[in-house]
């Protein structure tokens, strides 16, 4: 049985780069970590029809299942198997099938909200917030929703200036203040390396849940200005 030595959450906004950064991390890892994307507790929505499900806000707290995510969380620390729903943007809700998550060395928790809850931000043992400009960010979204997804350009615009924007703003922005460590446009090569050393060692089992906050974050600090020293 696997009990979780170490949870990662990764927040920030949408398109700011948390599921590379996550990606970035765990590459070399291989299946002691799992990713759990928050977007699979958005609440299921069969109830609605489909022009219904369009219109919803898709960014504000109560879009998601917290005590669902508490619970399988919770679980999965204990060292049991969840069965975790999974999402489909393109119908805006659950899948019918849940899939079987077993438990693994490293968790990452990985979205919008991911430092929203106050139970869950308590299970982390590092905070990362993926900080990216707002400029950035919709040009991605309108990539992937638009030309990727094949959304209709005025609808993904629409939903930025009504919902995404405004709770970003509201909601996403202000969970900042619980990170660990900032990483700016998770293109931030030293905390990515740093981190990726760190989820190695856990794996490895040579980290102890001895876990120190601000560790990572000095270490980047000490990293970086070395770097800038000039030596
Ligand atoms: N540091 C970066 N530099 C350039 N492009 C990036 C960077 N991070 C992410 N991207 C690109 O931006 C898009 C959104 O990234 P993603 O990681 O999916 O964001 P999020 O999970 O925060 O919505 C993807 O196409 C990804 O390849
Ligand atoms: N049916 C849905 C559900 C969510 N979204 C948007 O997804 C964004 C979160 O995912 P990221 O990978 O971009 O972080 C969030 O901003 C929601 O607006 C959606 O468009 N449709």
């Amino acid at each position: 049985m696997t009990i979780p030595s170490f949870v990662i959450g990764i927040a920030g906004g949408s398109g700011a780069g948390k599921t590379t950064v996550a990606r970035l991390i765990t590459e070399n890892v291989g299946e002691s970590v799992m990713r759990i994307p928050i977007d699979n507790y958005y609440k299921d929505r069969s109830h609605l029809d489909m022009a219904e499900r369009e219109q919803l806000n898709y960014d504000h707290p109560s879009a998601f299942e917290w005590e669902l995510l508490y619970e399988q969380l919770s679980e999965l620390m204990e060292g049991r198997a969840v069965e975790m729903p999974q999402y489909d943007f393109e119908i805006h809700n659950r899948k019918p099938e849940r899939e079987t998550v077993e438990p693994t060395d490293v968790i990452i928790l990985e979205g919008i909200l991911a430092l929203y809850d106050e139970d869950v931000n308590e299970m982390l043992d590092l905070r990362l917030y993926v900080e990216t400009d707002a400029d950035v960010r919709i040009l991605r979204r309108i990539q992937r929703d638009a030309i990727d997804r094949g959304r209709d350009l005025q609808g993904v615009i629409d939903q930025y200036l009504s919902t995404v924007k405004p709770m970003h703003e509201q909601f996403i922005e202000p969970t900042k203040k619980h990170a660990d460590l900032i990483i700016p446009e998770g293109a931030n090569s030293v905390a990515v390396t740093l981190l990726e050393e760190k989820v190695q060692a856990e794996v490895e089992g040579e980290e102890t849940r001895t876990w120190e906050r601000g560790a990572i974050e000095r270490e980047v600090q000490d990293r970086t200005s070395f770097r800038g020293s000039g030596n």
